[in-house]
C-alpha cells in the first residue's frame, strides 16, 4: 500500500506537470479544467484513502504486537526462578517494563512505519528520475552510496553514543530509588552530600553523551546536504543547458522528484538510525524472554484429585537442593517423615539451612529427591497448585498495598464474617482491645483498613505476622510453614501467635515453625536440628534434652533462659 501511495504521489506531480503542458500546444478555453481538476481531486482522493488504510491497519497490528511482547514479558518476568529475580537489579525490570515497552509501543512501530515511507518513496523518486534522465541513474546511485557511507560512519558514532545514554539511565534511578528508601538512614547519618554527589555523578554519566550526539547529527547534516545540492544542482543543469529535449513540464517534474529523493536521504538515514536505538528495546526486552524459569511453570503436569490434600502428611527421601543449578549443595540428602498434624520446630544455628529447607519443600529452588506430599509427588505437580496448598509465613510477610481485606482474599472467595474469625483468631482484635496499637496510625486495623507500601509504611512486623497467620487460616491448608521473626517482634505478639498456632489450627494441619527463639518450639511434637545443610537430631524435645552431649541440649544449655526451657518440657 506504502508502494501504491509513492507512485501515486509521483503520478500527482507529474499529472500537474501535463495538465499545464496543456496550455502550451492549445488556446486555454480548449483545455477541459473540470476534467483535469476530477483527475487530479480523484488522485488525491485514491491517495489519501491508501494511506488511511494502510495507517489503521499498522496502528492496529503494532497495538497487537505490542500486546503480544508485554504479555510475553510479564509471564516471563513472573515465572523467572528466585534467584534470578535476586541478582537482577529491580530499576532495571523496571525500566524494561516502562521506557523499553514504551519505546516499543510507540516510537519503534511509528519509526519502522516512517522508514518503510521514506525508502519506498526514494526508490519511487529515483525510479521517476530515471524516466526522464536515465543518464542520472550512475550519479543518483553513486550519491546514494556515498551517502550511505556517510550514514554508516554516522552510525558507528551515534548509535554507542545513544546506547551510553540509555544505560546510563538506570543506575540514576537505582540511586535515586535506593535514596528514598533509605531517607531515614542517609538523614539520621547525614550522608545527604554523599547520596548528592553521587546522584549528580550518575546524571552527568548520562547526560555526557549528549553534546558528541548532537555534534554527530551535525556532521552527517553537512555532508548529505552537500551531497543532496550537487545532485540536484547537476540534474537541473543536465535537464535545462543539455540537449535532451525534455519539456518544461517534464523537467520540472524531475526536479521536483529530485528534491523529494535527496531531502529524504538525510531524513532517511535519522529515521534509521533513531529505529535502530528503538530497536534496542526490543533486543533488551528479548533478553528478558531467555532468562531462567522455573520448571513446568506452565505446564500442566500432574493434576492431583480434587480431595488432595486431605492431609498435612510429609515425606521427604533424599532431598538435596541448591540456589542455582551450578551452585554448592545447601541441603543434603534429607531423609524424614512428618504425620498429619504434627507441629515440628526447625532450629539450626545461622546458615545451616532452615530458610534453604523450606524454599526446597516449594520447590522455589531447584532440588533434587522426593517430597512426597499427602502421598503425592511433588517433583512433577504444577507449581501453582502445590504453591496454593502449601501456606509459608516469611520472617517479615509480604503484603500487598490495598485494602486489609484485599490481603487476606486476594481472590475474593470468601465472605467478611469469615475473614474477621480469621482476624479474631490469630489474635488481631485480642491484642488491639488490649489498647495495644503497636505503631498503626490507624485507630484499629479492620478489613477496610488500608496497607500501605507493602505493608512497610503503616504497620509494624509484629502486625503483619499476624495478618499472614490470618491469611493462612482463611486458606485452610494443610502444611503451613512459619518463619518465626526475631527481635522485630515483641513477646506478647509471639505468644499469642504462637497460642493461635497450637489451638486455632485443626488437628490434620501440619505446622513447620523455623525457630530462632527455642522458647517457640519447646512445646512442639518435635524437633528437627540442622547442622551444615544435614539433619543432626530429630526427635521430641524432651528426648533431645535427655541425650547427653546432644546439639539441641547444648543450645538450649546455652540459652539465657535455660530454666525456663527445662520447665516448659517437663
Ligand atoms: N540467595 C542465596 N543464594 C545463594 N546461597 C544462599 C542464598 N541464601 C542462603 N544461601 C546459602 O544457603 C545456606 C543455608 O542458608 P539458609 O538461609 O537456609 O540458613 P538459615 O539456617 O535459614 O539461616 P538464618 O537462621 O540466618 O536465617 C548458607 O550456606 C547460605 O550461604
Amino acid at each position: 500500500m506504502m508502494l501504491l501511495n509513492a507512485l501515486n504521489y509521483s503520478l500527482q506531480s507529474w499529472f500537474l506537470g501535463y495538465w499545464s503542458s496543456q496550455y502550451d500546444s492549445q488556446p486555454a478555453s480548449s483545455v477541459s479544467v473540470s476534467w483535469f481538476l476530477s483527475v487530479y481531486a480523484g488522485l488525491l482522493l485514491s491517495s489519501m484513502s491508501i494511506y488511511s488504510f494502510a495507517f489503521t491497519l499498522w496502528t492496529f497490528g503494532s497495538i497487537r504486537a505490542s500486546q503480544i511482547i508485554h504479555r510475553s514479558f510479564i509471564n516471563s518476568i513472573m515465572t523467572s526462578t528466585f534467584r534470578w529475580l535476586d541478582t537482577t537489579p529491580t530499576s532495571r525490570i523496571i525500566i524494561r517494563a516502562t521506557a523499553d515497552i514504551r519505546s516499543i509501543d510507540d516510537s519503534l512501530a511509528f519509526g519502522i512505519w516512517r522508514l518503510i515511507e521514506a525508502s519506498v518513496t526514494m526508490f519511487v523518486n529515483l525510479g521517476s528520475i530515471m524516466i526522464f534522465a536515465p543518464l542520472f541513474l550512475l550519479p543518483g546511485v553513486t550519491i546514494a552510496m556515498l551517502a550511505v557511507s556517510f550514514g554508516q560512519m554516522y552510525l558507528s558514532a551515534q548509535l554507542p553514543l545513544r546506547r551510553l545514554m540509555s544505560i546510563n539511565k538506570a543506575p540514576i534511578l537505582g540511586n535515586f530509588a535506593a535514596a528514598v528508601a533509605g531517607l531515614v538512614s542517609i538523614r539520621a547519618f547525614g550522608a545527604e552530600d554523599m547520596f548528592l554527589k553521587e546522584s549528580r555523578m550518575r546524571i552527568d554519566a548520562w547526560l555526557r553523551p549528549g553534546l558528541p550526539s548532537f555534534n554527530v547529527n551535525r556532521w552527517i547534516g553537512i555532508r548529505v546536504d552537500a551531497l543532496a545540492g550537487i545532485f540536484t544542482a547537476a540534474l537541473g543543469a543536465y535537464l535545462v543547458y543539455g540537449d535532451n529535449g525534455t519539456s518544461a513540464a517534464n523537467t520540472g517534474f524531475s526536479m521536483t522528484m529530485a528534491v523529494g529523493f535527496t531531502s529524504l536521504t538525510l531524513i532517511w538515514i535519522r529515521i534509521y538510525n533513531a529505529t535502530e536505538l528503538e530497536a534496542n528495546s526490543l533486543e533488551r526486552v528479548r533478553h528478558y524472554l531467555v532468562i531462567e524459569h522455573e520448571d513446568e511453570a506452565h505446564s500442566e503436569c500432574v493434576v492431583p484429585p480434587a480431595y488432595w490434600p486431605a492431609s498435612g502428611a510429609l515425606q521427604v527421601k533424599g532431598l538435596c537442593a541448591r540456589y542455582s543449578k551450578d551452585g554448592p549443595e545447601v541441603l543434603h540428602d534429607l531423609t524424614f517423615f512428618v504425620r498429619s498434624g504434627e507441629h515440628i520446630g526447625i532450629v539450626g544455628r545461622t546458615g545451616s539451612g532452615k530458610s534453604s529447607l523450606t524454599l526446597a519443600l516449594l520447590r522455589a529452588i531447584p532440588t533434587s529427591g522426593q517430597v512426597l506430599y499427602d502421598g503425592i509427588s511433588t517433583e512433577k505437580l504444577n507449581l501453582d497448585v502445590l504453591r496454593s496448598n502449601i501456606t509459608i509465613s516469611p520472617q517479615v510477610p509480604e503484603l500487598l498495598s490495598g485494602t486489609l481485606r484485599s490481603n487476606l482474599d486476594p481472590f475474593s472467595e470468601h465472605d467478611d464474617s469469615r475473614l474477621n474469625d480469621a482476624l479474631r483468631s490469630a489474635g488481631l482484635f485480642a491484642l488491639q482491645s488490649q489498647g495495644n496499637q503497636l505503631h498503626t496510625q490507624d485507630t484499629k486495623l479492620g478489613l477496610d483498613s488500608e496497607i500501605r507500601g507493602g505493608g512497610s509504611s503503616n504497620l509494624s512486623v509484629g502486625q503483619r505476622q499476624i495478618i499472614a497467620l490470618a491469611r493462612a487460616i482463611v486458606r485452610e491448608n494443610k502444611l503451613i510453614i512459619f518463619d518465626e521473626a526475631t527481635s522485630s517482634i515483641d513477646h506478647e505478639t509471639d505468644s499469642k501467635i504462637q497460642d493461635t498456632l497450637r489451638h486455632e489450627l485443626g488437628d490434620d494441619v501440619t505446622l513447620i515453625t523455623v525457630a530462632h527463639r527455642l522458647g517457640t518450639v519447646m512445646d512442639y511434637d518435635r524437633i528437627m536440628v540442622l547442622d551444615e545443610g544435614r539433619i543432626i537430631e530429630f526427635d521430641s524435645p524432651k528426648r533431645l534434652l535427655e541425650k547427653e552431649g546432644g546439639v539441641f541440649r547444648g543450645l538450649v544449655d546455652e540459652s539465657a533462659d535455660r530454666a525456663k526451657l527445662y520447665a516448659m518440657v517437663n
